[in-house]
């Protein structure tokens, strides 16, 4: 469950105040952000995942209240309960791939059995590159990365930014339908924002900023 309210931000006093709708998110519900560039799409992802605390308004991610966490508890609900898919992968490049996964576990205080991280890196069709290491990897192999760091620990509330932009339309709908496969097996949200209008047509929520 996701619940913005009231919701606004400000970079500097000098800067404009962004101001956000409201969204009510039940459990497993998906909704897709557009917007013109510089509207605040980034700026919403980040206020959601508590990246940046807002200049008024409500932020909740299931009974949590997350503004109202201390900076270290607010590190910890990240890590266990929200997932991040970026654009550029955040993988570390001296790891293989299977090490990545390894180390997004060991940070979010979870663990996984060998052999469920290998079905999950086999669903995402890339089993077969565990042992590469990430500049080995194709792009299209690397957003798939992304994904499985994203998911790996099983968070409720998954957030994508700019997920396929950079993809061609058969990686971009490969990658869309794995995004809402994984959230689905998950019970989690799943919150892409993009100005990809391709993927427009995928989510039954759309609210454009
Ligand atoms: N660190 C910052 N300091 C001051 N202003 C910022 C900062 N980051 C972003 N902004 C401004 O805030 C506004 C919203 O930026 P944001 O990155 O959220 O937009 P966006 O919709 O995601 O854009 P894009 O689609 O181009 O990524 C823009 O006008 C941007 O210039």
């Amino acid at each position: 469950m996701v619940e913005i309210r009231n919701l606004s931000f400000q970079y500097a006093s000098h800067t404009p105040v962004l101001r956000f709708p409201d969204i009510h998110l039940k459990e497993k519900e998906r909704l897709l952000i557009l917007g013109r560039s510089g509207v605040g799409k980034t700026t919403l992802l980040h206020l959601m995942a508590g990246l940046l605390t807002p200049k008024e308004g409500l932020v909740k991610i299931g009974d949590v209240d997350i503004n109202t966490l201390s900076d270290r508890a607010l590190d910890r609900f990240r890590g266990r309960h929200i997932g991040m898919v970026f654009q550029n992968n955040h993988a570390l490049r001296s790891l293989t791939v299977l090490e990545n996964i390894k180390a997004r576990l060991f940070f979010s205080g979870k663990s996984m059995v060998d052999k469920d991280i290998e079905t999950l890196l086999g669903q995402l069709q890339i089993g077969d590159c565990k042992n590469q290491k990430i500049n080995e990897l194709s792009v299209g192999q690397l957003q798939r990365l992304g994904i499985a760091m994203a998911f790996v620990h099983r968070p409720r509330l998954l957030l994508a930014d700019e997920p396929t932009s950079s993809l061609d339309d058969l990686n971009c709908a490969t990658v869309l339908q794995l995004l809402k496969q994984q959230a689905e097996k998950n019970k989690a949200n799943l919150v892409v924002i993009t100005h990809d209008k391709r993927i427009k047509s995928a989510f039954k929520n759309v609210i454009t900023l």
